[in-house]
């Protein structure tokens, strides 16, 4: 058998969607975790156990802005017998060190600052007259305008609990406990907590790095006029921001035009910034596919890209290998919008999501109720129609035709409707399994 018939019998072989996806994840590795700064490690996964370092709240301290009292000095306080208290002055969030609290007195206190020692509860400011020696008052004055109210006497109209009002140290978590797993995915309040217990960074696999670059001579920048033949260059920023939606960094390279030796130098250029390369355009058959041509040819030194039919609509043509010294991952997706943003969804987003090492590489599917008839789908090739799903009813209404070049319908769809392989007839009120696009 010569080396051609191999290759042919090779190129023949239709690969399933799952075959492919299997074999794409199989040759992809969470990246190494880094330290990195609160912030940039949004979307991460922590990759170690967070211990609380010192309780949360650090201190006793006030959830009212008040006064801060002594219990037995209140004690049968009503409006008519108001208990009186001589205010020894403020303690503001923030404050070093708060005046001790001595029998008959009180001291004012915002929210968040230390209980000073002595006092056994706090007053809300609405129990009192606010220390201008009338009825009760519903705020405080404030310190530049009413000095004065930091000294004085107030006047308290109600009796109040021990530890009324007080937010106890420690009530939150506290010195010891653990804080976050290895394994969560950092979100915001996770971030809050972090910064809370005083962490500035964090372990973290980092968001992967993807380089997305178009090919085509026929591709035009948008905002630039079109000439004969021309179109717009949409996939890239397609392509780009799905690589940011699914958690990436995303490089978004300017379209290239149709030729090997521009092909392989930019790939040079970029690899050194890409833990994922993603290409769109080239993969097919016609004598200017540069994409195959160009990564078929590549040496052992620069890597193996394999080409590849698979049993699905759009996205039949698709190229994947590990390239570079690095051996990074490229994936080459069909130049059609349609086909390059389903094959993104099916097979670079798991892909990036894989590096992150994130628990939900896949987006989520549902069952749904199709409300109109599908024109007939191919035998033997799994489907994905564009298709407008409604969470409520659970129903999903098809978006446009089959066109890999649809791109408003595409636009205009928040699923894909998958028909399987052995499915060629789908009559309204079927039920139809959907990729929930988010
Ligand atoms: N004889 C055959 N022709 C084709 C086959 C086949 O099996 N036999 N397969 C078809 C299928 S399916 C697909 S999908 C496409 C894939 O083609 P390529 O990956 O080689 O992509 P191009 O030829 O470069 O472009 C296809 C189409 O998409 C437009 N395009 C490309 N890049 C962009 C971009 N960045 N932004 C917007 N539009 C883009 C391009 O102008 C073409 O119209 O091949 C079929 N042909
Ligand atoms: O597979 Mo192509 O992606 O049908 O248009």
């Amino acid at each position: 058998m010569n080396g051609t018939t191999d290759q042919t019998r090779h190129q023949d072989r239709v690969w399933s969607v799952a075959e492919h996806l299997d074999d794409v994840l199989s040759k992809i590795h969470p990246l190494q975790p880094i330290e990195l700064q609160l912030l940039d490690a949004q979307g991460c996964v922590l990759v170690e156990d967070i211990t609380v370092p010192l309780a949360l709240p650090p201190f006793d301290n006030s959830s009212m802005d008040g006064y801060a009292v002594r219990v037995a000095d209140v004690a049968g306080a009503t409006e008519e017998f108001p208990a009186a208290l001589t205010v020894i002055g403020d303690v503001a969030a923030g404050s070093g060190e708060p005046p001790a609290i001595g029998p008959g007195e009180a001291a004012r206190i915002m929210t968040g600052a230390p209980v000073p020692p002595g006092a056994e509860a706090v007053v809300p400011v609405e129990w009192t007259d606010g220390g201008s020696g009338e009825g009760p008052v519903l705020t405080m004055r404030h310190a530049t305008a009413a000095p004065q109210d930091a000294t004085g006497e107030v006047r308290v109209h109600r009796p109040v609990e021990p530890r009324a009002h007080i937010r106890a140290k420690g009530s939150d978590v506290t010195a010891g406990e653990p804080a976050l797993r290895a394994g969560t995915v950092l979100g915001p309040p996770q971030i809050g907590l972090l910064a809370a217990i005083g962490r500035g960074t964090v372990k973290v696999r980092p968001r992967p790095r993807v380089v997305v670059m178009s090919t085509g001579s026929e591709l035009v920048q948008p905002g630039e006029a079109l000439g004969p033949g021309q179109i717009h260059d949409s996939n890239s920023f397609q392509l780009t921001a799905a690589a940011r939606d699914a958690g990436a960094i995303a490089y978004r390279v300017g379209a290239v035009a149709d030729d090997a030796e521009t092909l392989r130098a930019t790939l040079e250029d970029q690899l050194i910034r890409a833990d994922i390369l993603v290409t769109s355009g080239g993969v097919s058959v016609g004598a200017y596919d540069v994409v195959k041509e160009t990564l078929t040819d590549f040496s052992a030194e620069e890597g193996t890209v394999e080409f590849r039919k698979l049993a699905m609509q759009p996205g039949k043509p698709q190229g994947f290998g590990l390239i570079g010294p690095d051996r990074t991952p490229l994936m080459a997706l069909p130049g059609n919008p349609v086909s390059s943003y389903v094959s993104f969804e099916l097979f670079v987003r798991p892909a990036i999501r894989t590096l992150m090492g994130l628990p939900d590489a896949h987006r989520p599917t549902a069952q749904a109720e199709c409300t109109e008839p599908l024109a007939s789908s191919p035998k033997g090739k799994r489907q994905f129609l564009r298709g407008s799903h409604d969470p409520e009813t659970g129903k999903v209404t098809p978006v446009g035709g089959t066109g890999s070049h649809l791109i408003k319908a595409l636009a205009h769809a928040n699923a894909l409707i998958i028909v399987p392989e052995d499915v060629t007839e789908v009559a309204a009120g079927d039920k139809v399994e959907v990729v929930l696009l988010g």
